[in-house]
């Protein structure tokens, strides 16, 4: 996921943000994401701390995840391809943002989060540790509950009625297709 990012990462650094939202729970969720993501899989792949949270399944099992993991990492990099210029990272927005209701945009609102939180489901069949298995959708699942409404209320000022239409008609996390 962060080598998706990088890119656009780099691409956007020049943006003038206008709006920006750091409260400290946006400086806490990093920390905590980085936590559930990185640390404690590298403490169970290298040490044997987390081996009393060890369960088995099929080798199957694993071949699911990484095939769930890999269709959610294709959403997440279409997700970024789609919003381009207006990606960022934390809550903030460009001058000039532009309001992306085109490609995954169309009928869901956060499919960067939703590919996330389906990389984190497929992630969890990997390593038959429930800690290490399961810390980063459970960080994910963090992010997604506290950021949303923060997020949307950040759209909502600036882009009004349209944001609010928008709303009405897509999904947050599971598409909503409109009949005709
Ligand atoms: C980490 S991205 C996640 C975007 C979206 N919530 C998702 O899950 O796909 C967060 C930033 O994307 C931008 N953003 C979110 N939704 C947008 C939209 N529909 N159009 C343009 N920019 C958007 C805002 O600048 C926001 O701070």
């Amino acid at each position: 996921m962060q080598l998706i990012c990088l890119p656009y990462g780099r691409r956007v650094k020049s943006n003038r943000m206008v709006i920006v939202r750091k409260t400290a729970l946006e400086k806490f969720l990093p920390a905590r994401m980085s936590a559930g993501i990185v640390l404690i899989p590298l403490i169970d792949s290298f040490t044997p701390l987390l081996d009393f949270a060890d369960y088995r399944l099929s080798p199957w099992t694993v071949w699911r995840g990484i095939g769930i993991t890999a269709v959610a990492l294709g959403f997440f990099w279409r997700a970024h391809a789609d919003l381009g210029r207006n990606w960022s990272p934390a809550l903030e927005l460009r001058e000039g943002h532009e309001l992306i209701t085109r490609g995954v945009y169309r009928n869901v609102r956060h499919p960067m989060y939703a590919s996330s939180t389906l990389w984190g489901s497929g992630r969890g069949l990997i390593p038959h540790n429930w800690i290490a298995g399961w810390s980063p959708l459970l960080s994910l699942l963090i992010l997604f509950f506290l950021r949303v409404p923060r997020e949307e209320q950040m759209m909502i000022d600036p882009f009004g009625e349209a944001y609010r239409a928008y709303r009405q008609r897509t999904g947050a996390i599971f598409p909503r297709w409109r009949r005709g």
